[in-house]
C-alpha cells in the first residue's frame, strides 16, 4: 500500500474572480470530485495560488483561462491551439498539466444534438455546412474549435467586424446551425436575444439552434427557435459535459454518459419553476402554497407580490387605474419572478391575456393548468370575473390556458391533494 500524501487528499475547486452563481460544486459532487471549493482571486493572487496552493485539480473560469494555460508546465494540444485552459491537474510529481474541457463539453453536446435532431453524427450532419457562431469572445473560440473538428464551415458574427448581425439574414440564409456564445439572454438580464425572431425566420436553411447560456433553461433565442419549429437546446449539457471531462482528468477514470444525463435531469428539475395558471378562483394560490411547502421551495403569488410592490391589491389597481394599467404591472412583476429558479409561482388568472407573458413563464418553468369546473369558481374580490361573468371569461381564455400549459391538473376537491398531484405529474 502506498502512503497517502497530502496531494491525494488536497481539494478540487474552481478558480475565478466572481463565482457566486456557480453550479460547479453541485455537479462535481455528483461526479465524485470532492471536496470542491470556490476560489475567488484577485489577479495578483493567481500565480501564487496556482503554483503553490494546496489543490489537486482546478477548473478555471473568466478572467483567468489564458493565465491558467501560461502557468502550466505542460498543456494539451487543445490548449496549445486555443491558448486558453479551463482545467488544471496537479500530477504526482508536482507538475501542472492544463487542458480545455470546454471544447470537449461542447463537442459532447453537439454530437448528441446532431444525433437527436439532425439525423446523424456531427461530422455527418455538419460536414462542409455553414455554422454561425454568435460572438467572438473567449467562449466563442472553444465552440469554433469543436465545430471545425466536425468539419463545419464556421462564420463568426459579431457587433463589429466583417460579419455583423445587420447583414446576417441576407448573407447567411444557407446556415445549418446557429450557436450563441455571447452572454446575451443570461440571467438576470433575461429574456433577451442576440438575434430577433424576424431575422431567424429569414434563415431558411436553419436546422438547429444552440445556446451556451444555461440559465434560464430556455433562453429567448431557444424559445424563438422552438416557435419557428427549429430544434434548439441551451447550454446545460455543455456545462455538465465540461465538468465531466475535467472530473475524468482529476480522478483519472472514465465517467459514463448515463450519469451525465441523470445529473442534467436532476439539475433541470431542481432549477425549473413550477408555474400555475388557470381561471380566477380555480385554486392556483392555495395549491401553490401547499406545493411549495411540500417541496421546500420558495413560493410567490404574483397578486401578492404586486400588493407588496405597489401597496395596492390587483382588484384596487383594476378599479382605480383600469385593466390595461394592471396588466402592465402584472407583466413586470411576473417577469421579475419567472426568471428566477426553483420557485413555485401562482400567476394571476389573466396572465394569458398578454401574449408576451408566455415566454416569461416558459423560459424557466413547467406550466401547470389548474382546471376546476366553472360552477365551482369563486368571483369574490375578482373584478374581472364579476364584470364579465365566469362563463364569458372562460370562453375567451380557456383555449389559451390549454395552449400555454405543459400539463393539466384536474382538481380533486382539496388543495392539498391537488398539490400532491402536481408533484406527481411533474415528477418532483
Ligand atoms: N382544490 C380546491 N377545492 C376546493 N376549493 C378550493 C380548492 N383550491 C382553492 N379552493 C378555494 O377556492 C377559492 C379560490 O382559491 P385561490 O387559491 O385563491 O384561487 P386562484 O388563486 O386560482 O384565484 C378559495 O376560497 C379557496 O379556499
Ligand atoms: O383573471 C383575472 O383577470 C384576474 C385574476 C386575479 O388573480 P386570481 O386568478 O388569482 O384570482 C387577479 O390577478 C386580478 O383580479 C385579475
Ligand atoms: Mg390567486
Amino acid at each position: 500500500m502506498t502512503e497517502q500524501t497530502s496531494q491525494d487528499t488536497a481539494p478540487f475547486g474552481l478558480l475565478g474572480r466572481k463565482l457566486g452563481h456557480s453550479w460547479s460544486p453541485q455537479i462535481h459532487a455528483r461526479l465524485g470530485s470532492v471536496p470542491y471549493e470556490l476560489h475567488e482571486l484577485e489577479p495578483e493572487e493567481l500565480a501564487g495560488f496556482v503554483r503553490g496552493g494546496s489543490w489537486r485539480g482546478l477548473n478555471v473560469t473568466i478572467p483567468y483561462k489564458r493565465e491558467a494555460a501560461q502557468l502550466a508546465d505542460e498543456v494539451s494540444e487543445r490548449v496549445l491551439r486555443l491558448g486558453v485552459a479551463n482545467t488544471l491537474v496537479r500530477r504526482p510529481d508536482g507538475t501542472i498539466y492544463a487542458d480545455n474541457s470546454d471544447v470537449l463539453g461542447f463537442a459532447w453536446m453537439l454530437e448528441r444534438f446532431c444525433e437527436r435532431h439532425l439525423g446523424g453524427s456531427a461530422p455527418e450532419a455538419l460536414g462542409a455546412r455553414k455554422c454561425l457562431v454568435l460572438g467572438s469572445g473567449g467562449a466563442s473560440q472553444a465552440i469554433r474549435a469543436a465545430l471545425e473538428d466536425a468539419g463545419a464551415r464556421v462564420v463568426t458574427i459579431s457587433r463589429t467586424g466583417g460579419e455583423t448581425y445587420e447583414t446576417l439574414a441576407e448573407r447567411h440564409a444557407d446556415a445549418a446551425l446557429m450557436v450563441n456564445t455571447t452572454p446575451v439572454g443570461m440571467y438576470p438580464n433575461c429574456p433577451a436575444t442576440p438575434v430577433s425572431r424576424e431575422v431567424m425566420a429569414r434563415l431558411e436553411g436553419l436546422a438547429g439552434v444552440l445556446d451556451i447560456v444555461y440559465n434560464p433553461e430556455r433562453t429567448e433565442l431557444c424559445l424563438i427557435a422552438e416557435e419557428l419549429g427549429i430544434p434548439s437546446e441551451s447550454g446545460l449539457a455543455m456545462l455538465v459535459g465540461q465538468a465531466r471531462f475535467s472530473s475524468e482528468l482529476f480522478q483519472g477514470r472514465a465517467i459514463e454518459d448515463e450519469l451525465l444525463e441523470k445529473i442534467e435531469d436532476e439539475l433541470r428539475s431542481l432549477t425549473r419553476n413550477v408555474v400555475l395558471i388557470g381561471m380566477p378562483g380555480a385554486g392556483k394560490t392555495s395549491c401553490g402554497k401547499r406545493l411549495a411547502r411540500m417541496l421546500g421551495r420558495p413560493f410567490v403569488d404574483i397578486d401578492e407580490a404586486i400588493l407588496a410592490d405597489t401597496g395596492r391589491s390587483a382588484a384596487q389597481i383594476i378599479q382605480e387605474d383600469g385593466e390595461d394599467a394592471f396588466r402592465r404591472v402584472e407583466t413586470e412583476v411576473t417577469a421579475s419572478y419567472c426568471k428566477r429558479s426553483g420557485m413555485v409561482i401562482a400567476c394571476g388568472g389573466g396572465v394569458v391575456t398578454r401574449p408576451q407573458n408566455r415566454d416569461l413563464l416558459r423560459q424557466n418553468g413547467r406550466v401547470v393548468l389548474v382546471d376546476r369546473p366553472l360552477d365551482e369558481l369563486s368571483d369574490k374580490g375578482r373584478p374581472v370575473s364579476q364584470a364579465k361573468g365566469v362563463e364569458r371569461l372562460a370562453a375567451e381564455r380557456m383555449h389559451l390556458y390549454h395552449e400555454w400549459a405543459d400539463v393539466i391538473l384536474r382538481c380533486t376537491g382539496s388543495a392539498q391533494s391537488d398539490a400532491e398531484l402536481v408533484k406527481e405529474l411533474l415528477r418532483l
